[in-house]
């Protein structure tokens, strides 16, 4: 996947977040991104996964699964653990299957009955990766995967890592904790001043945290019959960053919403939002399973 000068910021009259910055990552490899609060790591993760389009620049060659999980889960959705994740592996194409092997190996069995909403934040936080693996993604982006995890996750997360690289997968991760600097050959790419700079390799001093392949998710390189092409709805990116872009001229979108719990009731929404994020927040809705029918110019 090769980042080239990626300039973004959130609307016209905010600075540039980052700029100019560039790189490229290579089946397998992990990176981990740094930086001081407030520099733009976030921002990066989402551009990566597709959540946030360039304002000039580009991201080629992204993978065709990316598997994202925010910073912060966004629990307030009215669906069981077990509803929401049978629906994202439906919009995924992912065999329903995979719900359970994930669900054990996070710890959150005794999670899937209860409602998003009443999750405490460790285990939406567990709810966020599972959706994302839930897909067996070519690109996995976790932002500050390890805050809230109890420790039996935390020790799991890293092998879990390996395994998504191991069978050629992309691993970009930001971690303020530094729980990933065991791992051997991990990348550390730095954002600074807008600009993303790599640091030297890990070394990968400590020998015993060598990550393998475990039984039979590393065995060919192939990543099964999962090819729906997206990104999965977790972005906490939603704070609405429309209202400080210029609002004079606005567009609407129309899209049917999917997401309801079992039942195939659709729910029309109508959105107004600036025209500079109209494609934006089309190309995202559709990334999330919506139908976006419509969409024209309101009048002044
Ligand atoms: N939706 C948004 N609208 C406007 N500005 C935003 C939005 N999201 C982030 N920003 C701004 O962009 C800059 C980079 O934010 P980002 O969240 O990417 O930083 P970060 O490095 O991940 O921070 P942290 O380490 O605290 O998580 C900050 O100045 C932030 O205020």
């Amino acid at each position: 996947m090769r980042v080239t000068n990626l300039f973004f910021r959130y609307g016209r009259r905010n600075p540039w977040v980052l700029s100019n910055a560039g790189f490229v990552l290579s089946p397998g490899d992990v990176t981990e991104v740094l930086g001081p609060n407030g520099t733009g790591k976030s921002t990066l993760l989402r551009l990566l996964a597709g959540l946030l389009r360039p304002v000039k620049g580009t991201i080629d060659e992204r993978p065709d699964v990316v598997g994202y999980a925010p910073e912060r889960f966004p629990a307030a959705q009215p669906f069981t653990v077990a509803a929401y994740l049978r629906h994202m592996a439906a919009i995924r194409g992912t065999d329903p299957r995979r719900i359970d092997e994930w669900s054990e190996r996070l710890g959150m069995d005794q999670l899937m009955g209860h409602r998003l909403p009443d999750l405490s934040k460790g285990s939406a936080h567990k709810v966020g990766l599972a959706q994302a693996l839930l897909c067996e993604p070519g690109l996995l982006i976790l932002d500050e995967p390890f805050a809230g995890l109890d420790a039996t996750t935390r020790a799991e997360l890293p092998q879990i890592i390996g395994e998504v690289s191991a069978r050629g997968g992309i691993v970009v991760v930001s971690d303020h904790q530094g729980e990933l600097r065991a791992l051997p050959d991990l990348r550390r790419h730095e954002v600074r001043n807008g600009t993303i700079q790599e640091l030297p390799r890990n070394a990968g001093s400590d020998a015993g945290a060598r990550v393998t392949a475990r039984n039979g998710t590393a065995q060919n390189g192939t990543t099964q019959d999962i090819t729906p092409r997206g990104i999965t709805p977790q972005d906490d990116s939603a704070r609405d960053d429309s209202a400080r872009d210029d609002m004079g001229r606005g567009i609407t979108v129309q899209g049917a919403a999917v997401l309801e719990d079992s039942s195939p009731a659709v729910t029309v929404l109508e959105v107004a939002v600036a025209t500079s994020k109209a494609e934006e927040l089309a190309s995202r809705l559709r990334a999330e399973g919506h139908v976006v029918r419509i969409a024209r110019e309101a009048a002044e």
